[in-house]
């Protein structure tokens, strides 16, 4: 049975999940050092914000198949370290956007009524009611930095408490904020004249120090600052002296360069900052939703199905999965099949896309078509995560057409791999919808399903060729489950596709090849 370390605190609903098919332990506050020393026995990894997974622990994962991050920022997996290792890095994209964005709401709410002291100057016995006079966000500005899933929640409830909304966010489309409701500005105009700024933008080498004390030096001395995306993206040196000279009113912060928040200038600030230990995502609806979200992930991985929301494998989104996981079969056996007909070194691969296909996305079908390709060579190393590289470092060259106009099927996938032993090809096609029926073996029309092992031969198309293939394989006990002949023209050239129950004993292939009127033979195992 597999086994699945979970290191930080994750819902129940997730254990649960795992523990269909896995051996589950959850050890929370690991060291680096130990961490290091246990994860060797896992085949998978599920973490929250409180794990760090660098590269040396990559390394010492040596049957890791999987990392889970149940929330959205993988900043802290070094996720090229994993990809290099074939690790598949799954997150739940959606899972706690909406606590994020709430509670971003509540820091904005919060910091302009003061809410954290007035409680605590209450619960100390006091009834000072001067102090805490707050201000309205009714028709003011709300600049927001990022536009994406949380910053799209956010600026719907402020639209509906009558502000007015800015956004700054260098890959959305005019139309894209339009629809929001939002005016897209520069960063410096967003900065000038919004009353409040909030922050939802991932945390890259671009985005560190994005809020520096340039840009804070931008801010209206009545704006205040919220940060529930990620530490750094905020020099807190500079946003701590900015407040401290009534450059700006004050700041919230979910989230800090270094967690937990250690001695900070921050800490000494009174009611213009709010400070939360990251806790964005901490409602019970987001641990729920992004604890089932990645544990049904690590599962699917761990049964040797594709995860829905990998951030390392390219193209391969859930609506995309959704879609292309019956050619993704398809694209795979199709590599593989290829692969073993070509034989030697393959130097180049070109996959095309057919009839309806040829409108669909080919990256997801590529990295399927080349961990089939490699499948005979790597096993189980290869992978949709390393397929692309694998391929690169053994100097296969990858060429994707596309021909809308093949019609014999609504859609159809072809490879062709090219290599020290000469061209082969294979098209395959999807028969009610799941069903992978090969239509063409190097240019020979044929339809039959793919199965465990196979033979194919290269022959001229005369009377009694089948016969003699079939007696010489009977008199080898080799029972065949299946035959089909493909023909271009009669007596011409054709191609013979075998099904058999068992792999081919060895040296028949041999033999095969001495009937007269055959050419050339493979056989293959799917
Ligand atoms: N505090 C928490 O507990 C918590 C919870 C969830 C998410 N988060 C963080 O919130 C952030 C946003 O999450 P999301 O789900 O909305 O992500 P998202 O990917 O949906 O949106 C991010 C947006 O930022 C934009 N962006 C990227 N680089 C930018 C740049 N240089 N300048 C301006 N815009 C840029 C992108 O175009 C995108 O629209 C992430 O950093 C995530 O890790 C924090
Ligand atoms: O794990 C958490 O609680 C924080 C998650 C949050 O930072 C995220 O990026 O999803």
């Amino acid at each position: 049975m597999s086994k699945v370390l979970v290191s930080d605190p994750i819902d129940q609903a997730g254990i649960d999940i795992l523990s269909q098919v896995a051996t589950v332990d959850v050890k929370t506050g690991l060291k680096s050092a130990e961490l290091i020393e246990i994860i060797g026995d896992y085949d998978a990894l599920m973490i929250r914000s409180g794990t760090r997974v660098t590269e040396e622990i990559i390394e010492a994962g040596t049957q890791l198949k999987i990392i889970g991050r149940a929330g959205v920022g993988v900043d802290n997996v070094d996720v090229p370290a994993a990809t290099r290792k074939g690790i598949v890095v799954v997150n739940s994209p959606e899972g706690n956007t909406i606590a994020a964005a709430e509670h971003a709401l509540a820091m904005m709410l919060s910091l302009s009524r003061h809410i954290p002291d007035a409680n605590a100057s209450v619960k100390r016995g006091e009834w000072d009611r001067k102090t805490f006079v707050g201000a309205e966000v009714y028709k003011k500005t709300i600049g927001i930095v990022g536009l994406g899933k949380i910053g799209s929640h956010v600026a719907a409830v402020a639209k509906a408490m009558g502000m007015k909304l800015l956004a700054y966010d260098p890959f959305i489309s005019n139309e894209r904020a339009e629809q929001i409701g939002c005016q897209l500005v520069d960063l410096d105009l967003l900065m000038q004249q919004a009353d409040y700024i909030t922050l939802h933008i991932p945390k890259t080498p671009e985005t560190t120090h994005l809020i520096n004390a340039k840009t804070l030096a931008k801010m209206k001395p009545t704006a205040r600052i919220i940060n529930c995306a990620r530490g750094g993206i905020i020099d807190e040196a500079a946003l701590a002296a900015a407040i401290k000279e009534g450059k700006i009113a004050g700041a919230a912060l979910d989230v800090f360069e270094s967690e937990p928040l250690g001695e900070s200038d921050l800490r000494s600030l009174g009611k213009e900052a709010i400070l939360t230990p990251h806790l964005g995502a901490s409602t019970t609806e987001a641990q729920v939703n992004v604890a089932i979200d990645v544990a049904e992930q690590i599962r699917d991985v761990l049964l040797g199905l594709p995860a829905r929301s990998a951030v390392n494998i390219p193209g391969l989104g859930p609506d995309v999965l959704e879609e292309l996981k019956p050619y993704m079969q398809l694209a795979e056996t199709l590599g593989n099949l290829v692969g073993q007909l070509a034989g030697g070194r393959v130097e180049t691969l070109t996959v095309r896309l057919q009839g309806e296909l040829a409108t669909n996305k080919s990256q997801p079908l590529v990295v399927a078509s080349l961990k089939g390709l490699l499948h005979q060579a790597l096993r189980e190393r290869v992978n949709y995560v390393n397929a692309n590289i694998e391929a690169k470092e053994r100097g296969i060259r990858v060429i994707e057409t596309r021909d809308a106009s093949v019609r014999d099927y609504a859609g159809s996938l072809r490879l062709e791999a090219t290599g020290t032993l000469g061209t082969h090809s294979v098209t395959g096609a999807l028969l009610g919808e799941k069903e992978i029926h090969l239509t063409d073996v190097d240019g020979f029309p044929i339809n039959v399903p793919p199965s465990k092992h196979m033979v194919f031969t290269l022959h001229r198309d005369m009377p009694g060729i089948i016969g003699k293939l079939g007696s010489l394989l009977g008199s080898f006990n080799v029972n065949i489950a299946s035959m089909q002949v493909g023909r271009k023209i009669v007596r011409g050239d054709a191609v013979m596709a075998l099904s058999i129950d068992d792999p081919l004993p060895d040296g028949i292939l041999a033999e095969i090849t001495k009937v007269q009127g055959i050419r050339d033979a493979y056989t293959v195992t799917l």
